[in-house]
């Protein structure tokens, strides 16, 4: 680097607007460093985005989310995203009908910033004669709630800590019937997972379990989008810099894909990990996980509650009225339904879904209209144990990799990695 490159160089580049990016960003920012933080798409959130179309919001595949989250609490102003709340539960469709899972003391609890629900007048089956049918015993139930209730109670570092296993070998240690494994626990964790083997992390379960006893499962007015759009509000102009890919490292910072240089003196990679890899040659990256939503567009909702349903039958992963949680995803009239499912486009495409959810909701599905389908490869990524759940992001000198593949698969591993990598940096700045 020449001696004018170095006065104009940034004290930290950060590559990759997704929520590590934006964490870390907020942090240096924060810490009074010079940083300059290189998106290669058109917006901020990476996996967190909504596309806006037709009247539609439509998050870049579906997800939930969670207000127990740590890095949520401390890094977001709940209340500015119009949190609108599930019913906090869900309804399995098993091979004995539907069954409802619904904690009764918290359905019409509101979200932080959101109206409260109202009541759920129907479509679904009450899970009395499920439940007399066999599918979860007194004994699952007493293992499930002894399961929560360390959740809740422990504190995260003893559930960081634990013995790793799969979440198949913990459950089936908790004493969990394979029946109401297959029938219920393993649908809703393989829509969690995105993967049906339930050969993920039981620390990664764990914590999973943990915020969701402690949490309400909901989604911002505005779609997912609107996280990492408030996480950038709070960076100074100038910081972000979108459509500007990374095409690698170099000895004085980063070259760009235009074949421009961009000199600084540390270089955070938190992007995706496939890109992580090539950028920083010799990192090991997990493998990805891939999911396929559907969003349908329907004149009458085929349920009024703003539930998650799952199926048994894994045809789809899981599937909810969007419009029931929050109205502000379909224009006025209009339903909007998500459904996802594992991998790429299943066995008979669309219409094999189309047909699956017209047994799961009890009506013709043949007037909907589908509206989108995002397929995501590298979704989550595949945690088996041991995951470790945090990292180090001091990948070399000078250079540093943060993500969810650094932590675990969702907004607080993300967040947690990037804050990491910000910690890491400006302690290493401070040692000079
Ligand atoms: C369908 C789906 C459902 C999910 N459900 C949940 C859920 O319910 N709950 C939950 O907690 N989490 C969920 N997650 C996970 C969560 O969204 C992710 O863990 C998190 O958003 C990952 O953030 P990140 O910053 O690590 O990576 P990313 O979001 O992937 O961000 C990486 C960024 O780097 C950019 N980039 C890539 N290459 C370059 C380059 N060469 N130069 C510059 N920039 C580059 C990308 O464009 C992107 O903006 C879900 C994810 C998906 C996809």
């Amino acid at each position: 680097m020449t001696r004018e490159q170095r006065s104009s160089a940034d004290d930290v580049v950060v590559v990759g607007a997704g929520l590590a990016g934006l964490a870390c960003a907020l942090d240096l920012c924060g810490a009074g460093r010079r940083v300059t933080l290189l998106e290669a798409s058109d917006g901020v959130g990476g996996r967190m985005r909504t596309d806006r179309r037709d009247g539609f919001l439509l998050d870049r595949g579906f997800q939930v989310f969670t207000t127990s989250y740590p890095q949520v609490r401390r890094r977001l102003a709940l209340r500015g995203l119009r949190l609108r709340p599930f019913t906090a539960g869900l309804v399995a469709h098993t091979s004995a009908g539907p069954v409802r899972l619904v904690d009764p003391t918290r359905r019409t609890a509101p979200a932080p910033g959101g109206p409260r629900t109202g009541g759920a007048p129907g479509g679904v089956a009450p899970s009395a004669g499920a439940l007399s049918g066999g599918v979860l015993t007194g004994r699952d139930l007493a293992a499930l709630a002894a399961l929560s209730a360390y959740d809740t109670v422990l504190p995260a570092r003893v559930v960081k800590r634990r013995a790793d296993r799969t979440t198949a070998a913990a459950l089936s240690r908790a004493g969990v019937s394979r029946r109401a494994v297959d029938e219920v626990l393993r649908p809703f964790l393989a829509g969690v997972f995105l993967e049906d083997r339930l050969e993920t992390s039981a620390r990664f379960f764990h914590l999973v379990l943990r915020s969701m006893a402690r949490g309400t499962p909901c989604l911002p007015a505005d779609g997912v989008g609107a996280v990492p759009a408030m996480l950038a509000a709070g960076l100074p102009q100038g910081v972000v810099r979108l459509e500007t890919p990374v095409a690698a490292l170099t000895d004085g910072g980063v070259l760009l894909t235009d074949g421009s240089e961009r000199p600084a003196g540390r270089v955070v990679v938190a992007t995706d990990a496939p890109t992580a890899a090539r950028l920083l040659p010799g990192l090991r990256i997990p493998g990805g996980r891939t999911v396929t939503t559907y969003y349908h567009a329907a004149d009458v909702p085929p349920l009024r509650e703003p539930i998650l349903m799952v199926d048994a039958t894994l045809t789809v992963l899981g599937t909810c009225v969007l419009t029931e949680v929050s109205p502000t995803y379909a224009p006025p009239g209009t339903a909007l339904v998500s459904t996802s499912v594992l991998g790429g486009a299943p066995p008979g495409g669309e219409p094999a879904v189309r047909r699956r959810l017209a047994e799961l909701y009890g009506t013709d599905t043949g007037p909907w209209r589908q509206v989108a389908v995002y397929t995501v490869e590298g979704a989550l990524p595949a945690m088996t144990p041991p995951w470790p759940l945090s990292r180090t992001t001091r990948f070399a000198p000078g250079r540093y990799v943060a993500g969810d593949h650094r932590a675990t698969g969702s907004v607080q591993g993300a967040l947690a990695s990037g804050t990491r990598a910000a910690r890491e940096v400006l302690a290493d700045l401070a040692r000079g």
